[in-house]
């Protein structure tokens, strides 16, 4: 089974530095496919209220012979959950979904800057964080001026920032802001949805390696500090993805591939993005 390191969170917490991504992965094909990440040897899972599987996971976590505490669980606040009433409530049908007494991190999904209350929403993170029924809480695509509102006025600093990172979007800024701020970095759609896997530049490192470009370009984002979760339905890339941890690519590598950076998003720009279900 592969040795899977972790990474030290700034609450003293301990996450998976490789976890098992859950988006669009439908709720009939959920228990399986966790499952098979299980069998793989992930102890992570990043999951969503939004990505309506949660009940999923839950189901595959209770079905393992694991001990719950043994797996990381990330799930993700909705968007039409911001108020602090909605974001308390919402968190317990997280919980009873999950079928967890606790989960090990929590997250505001978007900042969704016209709404404008992503601070409140925070502040009952924080609630949520003092309860001691989420480990750890952080956000998901927040830019740096959003986190330095809830650092300047808010108690807690978050313990993580997931964002959209990948070859064609490297996020040097605000990956150095994390680091500035005790913040780790936690890069989604980690192989851009497939979409960096044909380029030239990749596909001559993995070549030298004898490895997939999906794993030449997980272990970039393992030597860049990242925290990863690819996505597969598929079982032999589920286990593909784990074996990224006996070589490693040298500086020039490094440099190669991060200088494919073109500033391309699959995703929605976090300061335009206000999608409200
Ligand atoms: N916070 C946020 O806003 C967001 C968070 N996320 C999180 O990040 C996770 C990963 O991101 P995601 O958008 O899914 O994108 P990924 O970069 O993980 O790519 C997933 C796609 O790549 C394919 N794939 C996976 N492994 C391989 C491989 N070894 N070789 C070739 N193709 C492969 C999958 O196909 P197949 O399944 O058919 O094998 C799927 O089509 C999500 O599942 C979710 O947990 C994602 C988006 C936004
Ligand atoms: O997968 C996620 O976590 C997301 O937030 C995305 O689905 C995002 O909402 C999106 O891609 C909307 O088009």
């Amino acid at each position: 089974m592969t040795e899977i390191p972790n990474i030290n969170l700034n609450n003293g917490v301990h996450i998976p530095q490789l976890g098992f991504g859950t988006f669009q992965i439908k709720p009939a094909d959920t228990v399986e496919a966790v499952q098979r990440a299980f069998d793989a040897g992930y102890r992570h899972i990043d999951t969503a209220q939004m990505y309506g599987n949660e009940k999923e996971v839950g189901q595959a976590i209770a079905q393992s012979a694991l001990d719950p505490t043994d797996v990381f669980v990330t799930t993700k606040l909705n968007n039409n959950k911001h108020s602090r009433d909605d974001a308390l409530a919402s968190f317990d049908t997280s919980l009873k979904d999950l079928g967890l007494e606790r989960v090990d991190l929590f997250l505001i999904h978007w900042p969704l800057p016209a709404v404008g209350n992503f601070v409140d929403t925070w502040r009952a993170m924080e609630e949520i964080y003092q309860s001691g029924r989420a480990r750890s809480i952080g956000v998901s695509n927040f830019q740096a001026h959003h986190i330095g509102r809830l650092l300047a006025e808010t108690t807690i600093p978050p313990a993580v920032n997931q964002i959209e990172l990948h070859p064609y979007l490297v996020q040097s800024e605000l990956h150095a802001y994390n680091d500035e701020h005790g913040i780790a970095t936690q890069a989604w759609s980690p192989i851009a949805k497939g979409l960096v896997l044909d380029d030239p530049t990749i596909v001559t490192v993995a070549l030298a390696h004898n490895k997939s470009a999906a794993q030449v370009v997980l272990r970039w984002q393992i030597q860049l500090g990242n925290i990863v979760f690819p996505k597969s339905a598929t079982p032999a890339r589920i286990q593909e993805n784990t074996a990224i941890f006996d070589f490693e690519l040298d500086d020039s590598e490094m440099s190669m591939i991060s200088s494919l950076d073109r500033g391309q998003r699959t995703g929605p720009d976090p300061d335009t993005f206000n999608y409200v279900p």
